[in-house]
């Protein structure tokens, strides 16, 4: 008998040797375009499943099955034979498997089971960003609106109309330019469509998550703000004046970053158009006013800049400029100049009954007025989506509902804050959830069914939840502890976290570090800078 151990092959004429241990074997009868479904696969690892991908990617075939998943590669193009008018049709009571993979496929699988076992159902799109999830979803949806939708003669919008149209309004307030994606939603999303008995849409609701806070005032390059910010000062001439705007690089808060304009998006011809979105879902003249109004103070506010006051340790508005720019704002946000001036400038302490107002210096006045500035625009996200929401109309007494989660992916940014540390908490759950659902529940089976399991293997999360998020004594716990302890400092929290995680498997303190920390995720390590905003503590700093 021969026992290898070693393989050679050629690589465009470049001899490889290789352990046996260390390659994969290839399967036998692979076809050249590939399978629809992984499952197929006679060996399923790495290399096979992402050579199947790539041959089906070259056909233009961007949907793969793994049996009920389906695997979206983002083509960055149109693929009109993907979504022709006739494909919903086609879809519509075909077993899922039955015809070529798609995203119309798994929503029909998802209303069918609703309808028949009358249970709802959830739908998880995930990926990192730029993968096309929010374009997933949109499919998911307009499915969801072919099957459900009402056949109503009036001139009443439906309620798929309504959520399908209120995209524009979210994209704009809650969406930006990253270096990922140029549409890059800066929140999660969960839609639930709701269903009467006879399995039509009766009412939704949007349900948003985790909106990215620090892009309000923070721009790096080459990203942008949130778009409303863009389009705003590209409105029509009347508005501009109207809201005392200009050119936006004239405003800090947009011109920390080179990136103004951008070739794929037409600010002015956006504005218009999220006005006509706004007028859709019912939002009226007076409340858009209201709305650009906010929008517009926070970019005034952001141009307040401080200096060093009468008193020692106190600040005020730097300048002339400055003056006129706070002036401004109080004038949006229709509130007294002087309080806003104090809000800024001063900090009230209360202690047992008693307030005391200390005066802040004029670098912890600027992060008072970013923490403001944060504080009103997510204020006004979450009212928007309320709007939406009553709008849209929810049905109390819906009999069931399909959700679709559109959530951000695994993130991992050469500087990673609190925003970073809590997007991949949500990812490890959906991630054990996941393997709850998929691995878990499938050797229970096999074991009920005396099936030979041992070969299938994953990496159980729990630790790395532990870790986070466990009651008492995961970073979360510590950190509600360290929060109130009035003398806690970043180095302070720290140091207790490398004290307790000494000996974690999924804890790192990296060298020299004095306040960072590693996680080691399930898709990567993640180093988290800067995790305690001390100088926030009158907002929060989540
Ligand atoms: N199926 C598709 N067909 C054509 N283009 C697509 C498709 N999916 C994605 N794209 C393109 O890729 C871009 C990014 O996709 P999308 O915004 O859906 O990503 P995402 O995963 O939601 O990203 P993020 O997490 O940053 O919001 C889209 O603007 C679109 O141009």
């Amino acid at each position: 008998m021969i026992k290898c151990n070693v393989i050679c092959f050629l690589i465009e004429k470049l001899k490889v040797v290789a352990k046996a241990s260390n390659v994969n074997p290839k399967d036998p009868e692979f076809p050249s375009s590939g399978v629809e479904d992984m499952t197929r696969l006679a060996y399923l690892h790495e290399p096979g499943v992402l050579q199947n991908l790539k041959c089906r990617f070259d056909m233009n075939e961007i949907y793969t099955y793994t049996a009920n998943i389906l695997i979206a590669v983002n083509p960055f193009q149109r693929l009109p034979h993907l979504y022709a008018n006739n494909m919903m049709e086609k879809y519509k009571g075909a077993a899922l498997g039955e015809l070529s993979p798609h995203p119309f496929a798994i929503a029909d699988s998802a209303y069918r089971q609703m309808i028949n076992e009358k249970i709802s159902q959830a739908i998880l799109v995930s990926g990192e960003s730029g993968a096309g999830k929010t374009e997933s979803t949109k499919m998911l949806m307009q499915y969801l609106a072919f099957m459900g939708g009402q056949n109503s003669n009036t001139e009443e919008r439906s309620v798929e109309q309504k959520v399908l149209e209120s995209n524009p309004v979210l994209e704009a307030f809650g969406n930006a330019k990253t270096v990922r994606n140029n549409n890059s939603s800066r929140f999660g999303k969960f839609v639930e469509i709701q269903f009467n008995e006879w399995g039509r849409i009766s009412g939704a609701a949007i349900r948003t998550y985790l909106l990215e806070r620090s892009r309000v005032c923070q721009v790096s390059d080459p990203e942008r703000n949130y778009h409303c910010f863009y389009m705003l000062c590209a409105a029509p001439a009347e508005d501009v004046e109207k809201y005392k705007l200009g050119n936006p690089r004239t405003f800090h808060y947009l011109n920390q970053s080179n990136c103004i304009d951008l070739d794929v998006l037409d600010d002015s011809k956006e504005y218009l158009e999220t006005r006509r979105a706004m007028d859709v879902v019912g939002i009226n003249q007076a409340e858009q006013e209201s709305i650009f109004r906010v929008v517009a103070g926070i970019l005034h506010l952001g141009n307040v800049e401080f200096a060093k006051g009468k008193e020692t340790d106190a600040a005020e508005p730097k300048d002339v400029k400055s003056r006129l720019h706070l002036k401004t704002v109080s004038e949006l946000f229709m509130c007294d100049e002087k309080s806003l001036e104090d809000s800024l400038v001063k900090r009230i302490i209360v202690t047992r009954g008693e307030s005391i107002t200390k005066a802040l210096d004029p670098d912890t006045a600027a992060l008072s007025r970013d923490a403001l500035a944060k504080i009103v625009y997510s204020k006004l996200f979450d009212w928007l989506v309320e709007k939406i929401n009553i709008s849209i109309g929810q049905d109390p007494k819906s009999k069931f509902l399909i959700g679709v989660l559109d959530i951000y992916g695994f993130e991992s940014f050469k500087t990673n804050s609190f925003e970073q540390f809590c997007i991949n908490l949500t990812n490890e759950k959906l991630q054990q959830h996941f393997n709850q659902h998929v691995f878990k529940m499938e050797q229970e089976e096999y074991k009920k069914e005396e099936i030979d399991w041992s070969y299938i293997e994953f990496v159980d999360n729990q630790d790395i939840l532990d870790l986070i998020e466990k009651k008492p004594g995961g970073i979360i716990a510590l950190l509600d502890e360290a929060c109130m302890f009035p003398r806690s400092t970043h180095e302070t929290f720290a140091e207790k976290l490398y004290q307790t995680f000494k000996d974690h498997k999924r804890f790192i303190k990296p060298k020299l570090a004095r306040t960072d920390f590693t996680i080691c995720h399930y898709a990567g390590d993640v180093s988290i800078f800067m995790l305690w905003h001390s100088n926030e503590p009158h907002l929060g700093f989540t």
